[in-house]
């Protein structure tokens, strides 16, 4: 196997207005410059950056959901072209289908890859158990907490087996104790399986706590790897004990020295814009 799970080698994205509006010139905005970015089979890889930068795009080049301008991407040291079908994604917002049960959601996904039914439903009921939803699977999506869907998007992405996990801030929304509960039965989950996983976040915590490696960008525009952070803290983790540790602290004063002025240019140019 290659030992790389998903390769962007020098991908760049740049975004044109729509040209079908009429009096107004073309506009371009360069959101990712030369970026190279390497994801282990089996690691764990938390990408930072001001808001807005260019993160979700580049999750969304890693996820075959958008080509890159230039330079190129390899899934398993295989080009790739089109959708990532190696890759589950799990969104920010809720991608739950409100017209399914609990159950009928996480199904789906087998069910497109020809399962039947019968097999469908009794994998789709094992992974809702393991997210803590066993006895949740009639419930519609209106009828679950907040925490309660992530576990069931999670359930979702995991029961299809990808070999490569792109997270785009999934728990951003969830209060803080929740949050907590799942990046830890997300990091369980993943010591036992050990995909390869790209996780966005703002959280600079939230990546130290849950990664191998933390991967900081530049602000905007043509956004860029600046910084790159090995996390030697030691596993298993319970994301709240190791923020105690000496350790942590110091990885974590060492990333926001690199984030820190990036976030500030990220900010002076959201107030630009917004004036
Ligand atoms: N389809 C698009 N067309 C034009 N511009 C886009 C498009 N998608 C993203 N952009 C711009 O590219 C930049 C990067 O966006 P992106 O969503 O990747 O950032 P982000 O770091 O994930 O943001 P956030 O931190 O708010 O989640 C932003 O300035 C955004 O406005």
């Amino acid at each position: 196997m290659n030992e790389f799970a998903l390769e962007l080698q020098d991908v760049s994205c740049t975004f044109f207005s729509n040209p079908r509006v009429k009096g107004q010139p073309i506009q371009r905005y360069n959101a990712v410059g030369d970026t190279t970015l390497r994801i282990r089979a089996g690691e764990f890889v938390s990408l930072v950056g001001p808001t807005g930068c260019g993160k979700s795009t580049l999750l969304n080049i890693g996820a075959g959901l958008l080509a890159p301008s230039t330079g190129s991407v390899k899934v398993f040291g295989e080009p790739l072209n089109g959708i990532n079908t190696r890759a589950g994604y799990m969104f920010q917002a809720d991608a739950l289908m409100p017209w399914r049960s609990a159950i009928d959601n996480v199904m789906v996904g087998l069910q497109y890859r020809g399962l039947p039914d019968e097999e469908a439903r009794a994998q789709a009921q094992a992974w809702l158990e393991r997210v803590g939803l066993g006895s949740f699977g009639e419930r519609y999506p209106h009828e679950l907490s907040g925490g309660m869907r992530k576990r069931c998007a999670l359930a979702q992405v995991l029961a299809l087996d990808p070999d490569i996990i792109l997270m785009d801030e999934p728990f951003s929304a969830l209060d803080i104790q929740t949050r907590q509960l799942m990046e830890n039965e997300v990091l369980d989950l993943w010591a036992a399986k050990k995909k390869a996983v790209l996780f966005i976040t703002h959280d600079l915590d939230e990546a130290i706590a849950m990664s191998d490696r933390v991967v900081v960008l530049s602000a905007g525009p043509a956004t860029h790897p600046i910084g790159e952070f090995v996390i030697d803290l030691p596993r298993p983790r319970d994301v709240s004990e190791s923020r105690m540790q000496p350790r942590f602290v110091e990885l974590h004063t060492q990333i926001w020295g690199v984030l820190r002025d990036e976030v500030l240019k990220g900010y002076a140019q959201q107030l630009t814009k917004a004036a």
